[in-house]
């Protein structure tokens, strides 16, 4: 595992914390940062993969530790953030779905769908930092969190159906957990991207800030709203109203799975993830 957990930004001595640290690679390598407050027990979950923090499987593996990691140590919350200046996410890396190896395809997808069960389904706290653009993907990591700040001047939302792809529906019940309903179908058939001002007006994101620092204390103050609530009580209230969407991916797991790999080797899908990032390509020329 590449991803580093630093508790109160210091290796601590007692048993517990101690087994709580999790050995690092060469620090270059990392894909994931995980920063304890010791104070608050917040725990902050930073992407770090440049150029885009594109969501590789190496990634998404990384992801889902840490944030299993958050939750074994009783985290009272978990902000997830991106060490880029400008990108939260560019959502799913293109290259693993474009003429992929057929093993690793199947990897990638379930490692995306561990990392949604585990974030969605998460009994600690969650909120997202966005400090940057959030497509598609990006999009899904921010709004499976209960609180999204944002930052202002960037792009969020399911771009898909102006890739040729199609969301599939644990993405779009995502959606609809925070949006109203036709809102929801607007957007998703629309492919639209909410700059920040309008995500703000439509609910998608709750608060908007104007630095990265502001939008990390606006996330904490919403984890302190909590304050006077019992965390058990709390997570069985957030387990029943999101149980019917984590039931459903987990009663279709390998089905979604293959309806992926089917629709990802599609002769006209293969074509159109091509274009798009030749496309991508050209403008960063
Ligand atoms: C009825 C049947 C239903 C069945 C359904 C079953 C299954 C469902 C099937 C599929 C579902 C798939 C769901 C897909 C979700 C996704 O997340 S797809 C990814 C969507 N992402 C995007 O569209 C974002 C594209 N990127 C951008 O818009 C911009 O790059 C940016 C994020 C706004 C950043 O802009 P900028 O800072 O200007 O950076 P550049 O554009 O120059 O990019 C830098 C390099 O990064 C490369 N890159 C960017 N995004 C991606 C990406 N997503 N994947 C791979 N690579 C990416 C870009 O090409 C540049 O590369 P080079 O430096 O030129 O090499």
């Amino acid at each position: 595992m590449q991803s580093a957990l630093i508790v109160g930004k210091k290796i601590c001595s007692s048993l517990l914390l101690r087994n709580w640290v999790r050995p690092l690679s060469a620090a270059s390598d990392k894909l994931t940062n995980v920063e304890v407050n010791d104070k608050t027990g917040f725990a902050k979950l930073t992407m770090n993969r440049p150029p885009v923090n594109g969501l590789n499987l190496d990634l998404l593996r990384d992801l889902h530790q840490s944030i299993q990691d958050i939750e074994k140590n009783k985290c009272r919350g978990l902000i997830l953030t991106s060490a880029s200046n400008t990108i939260f996410s560019a959502g799913l890396d293109i290259m693993e779905m474009y003429k992929p190896d057929q093993e690793r395809l199947k990897q990638f997808w379930t490692a995306l769908q561990d990392v949604w069960l585990a974030l969605y389904g998460s009994a600690v706290p969650t909120a997202a930092a966005i400090n940057g653009h959030s497509p598609a993907g990006g999009c899904l990591l921010a709004a499976s969190c209960e609180y999204r700040v944002m930052l202002p001047k960037y792009t969020i939302g399911l771009n898909e159906t102006q890739l040729g792809i199609v969301a599939p529906k644990w993405f779009m019940s995502t959606f609809r957990n925070v949006l109203p309903r036709r809102i929801a179908e607007q957007a998703l058939t629309q492919g639209k991207m909410f700059t920040s001002d309008e995500a703000l007006k439509i609910g998608l994101v709750d608060e908007l800030a104007a630095t990265k620092e502001e939008a990390l204390l606006k996330c904490e103050k919403f984890f302190a709203s909590f304050a006077k609530t019992d965390p058990i009580a709390r997570y069985l209230t957030k387990k029943q109203l999101r149980h019917n969407d984590i039931k459903e991916l987990l009663d279709e797991k390998v089905q979604d799975v293959e309806n992926f790999v089917l629709f990802v080797n599609q002769p006209s899908v293969q074509k159109g993830l091509g274009l798009y990032l030749e496309s991508l390509k050209k403008k960063a020329k």
